[in-house]
């Protein structure tokens, strides 16, 4: 007789097609003394047939054997692996259920392995939607059968091997000079004329690519040395939680929606794929560039965000606001200063020199967001602000250091 309730045929047909993965209260996957047991058992050269998981459905297809209901451990597992049979966990692996029991699956269920172990362990895994590990004694290998998937687990020793590769790797990629600083060291040296050729080289968004891929290659690599290292890494994934929709924001003013989309721009490529990264296109609107027609060679310089960072106690707001006034970094770099009538100044022998930094916070418009070196006859630049030089007027007028911009 068909029912549909636990046990019942649609149930174990369900359970059978859905993917399994550890109940949301749980909060982690398996302890690792589960890892390892296994690797004890692989040691002492027995294999094992565990389910974990009990319930009516492996009730009833478990005959023989004695109960235990135990506390898991490494050492516990280990001892009822040496006998014939299975043993039976409960869903979180903390307790041992049964050992020596003899599993009979129902035979109708198809599998495509030949050794009664792993036959039997693909079939329960199927009919009870449980995860099952067969240990093979003959191969070595850990299995572990959750559904209709099976994952062979990987020797601890391979994966600490490939971790330590691709620490090894990461070191190297990260020790590697950047395109653009090989370009500025000059790989054919020829000269201090050609270097300083090489460094007055505007680099266009092409040149970017390469770092691009190689950012991308880090971030693998990265990652990589915990890939694989958990046999359950599969339900985690599953467990991960999904972004929740995000709240629709109050529309911003002009100016805060330019900084926004130049920030989204400026988002390292993460959410490139491989294919992607061989997109010039694709890395150029990602950082930000124009993609239409030749905009790829076009050269291109930096806003200067990254410079402007290393100021201390300069805040986001402000750097955002230099960057929305100048557009580029090279513009109040290479401008000179003026004197009072537009005129550029001139140097006039020797002296303290005006630092380059200085020349940005002349343009500001907002008195209140310079906090900057004030360089004029008054004080030559001995003071660190405007209310602290010496030449500054009562507040409310600019004196002689703020009219000889
Ligand atoms: N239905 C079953 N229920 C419980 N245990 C079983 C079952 N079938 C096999 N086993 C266990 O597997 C052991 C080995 O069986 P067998 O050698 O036929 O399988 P195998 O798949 O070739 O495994 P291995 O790769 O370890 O040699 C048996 O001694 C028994 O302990």
């Amino acid at each position: 007789m068909q029912h549909d309730g636990p046990g019942g045929e649609r149930w174990r047909r369900r359970r059978a097609t859905t993917t399994w993965c550890w109940p949301p209260s749980r909060p982690s996957p398996p302890a690792p003394s589960l890892r390892d047991g296994l690797e004890r058992i692989l040691r002492g050269r027995t294999g094992a047939l565990i389910v974990l998981g009990f319930d009516r459905t492996v009730d009833s297809i478990a005959t023989g054997g004695f109960p235990l209901d135990v506390e898991f451990s490494a050492t516990r597992l280990r001892e009822p692996a040496k006998m014939d049979g299975a043993i039976v966990c409960d869903r979180e692996a903390s307790r041992i259920l049964r050992a020596a029991t003899r599993l009979l699956p129902d035979p109708s269920i198809e599998t495509a392995e030949s050794g009664t172990r792993h036959r039997t362990a693909e079939r329960v895994a199927k009919q009870t939607g449980y995860p099952v590990i067969s240990v093979s004694q003959s191969m070595r290998i850990v299995a572990l059968y959750v559904g209709n998937r099976r994952h062979v687990l990987e020797d601890s020793s391979a994966i600490l091997s490939r971790a330590n590769q691709a620490l090894a790797t990461l070191e190297r990629y990260k020790a590697a000079p950047r395109r653009g600083d090989r370009h500025a060291l000059g790989a054919r040296d020829r000269g201090p004329r050609h270097r300083a050729r090489r460094r007055r080289r505007r680099p266009a968004p092409r040149d970017g690519r390469p770092d691009q891929r190689r950012d991308r290659r880090v971030r693998r690599r990265a990652s990589a040395p915990t890939a694989g290292c958990s046999p359950c890494r599969l339900e985690e994934a599953h467990r991960r939680p999904r972004r929740r929709p995000r709240a629709r924001r109050a529309r911003l003013p002009r100016a805060g929606r330019r900084r926004r989309r130049r920030r989204r721009d400026a988002r390292p490529a993460r959410s490139l794929t491989s294919t992607d990264l061989l997109d010039l296109a694709s890395v150029a609107r990602i950082m930000g560039y124009s993609t239409v027609g030749d905009a790829l060679d076009a050269a291109v310089s930096p806003h200067g965000y990254r410079l402007l960072s290393k100021v201390p106690r300069l805040p986001g707001a402000i750097v955002d606001r230099l960057v929305e006034h100048f557009g580029s970094l090279q513009k109040p770099a290479r401008r000179r200063p003026r004197g009072p009538h537009g005129r550029r100044r001139r140097r006039r022998g020797p002296g303290p020199r005006r630092p380059r930094g200085a020349v940005a916070a002349r343009r500001v418009e907002h008195p209140g967001a310079l906090r900057l070196t004030c360089w004029s006859r008054c004080c030559a630049g001995t003071t660190s602000t405007h209310e602290t030089c010496p030449g500054a007027p009562p507040t409310g007028r600019r004196g002689a250091c703020w009219s000889a911009r």
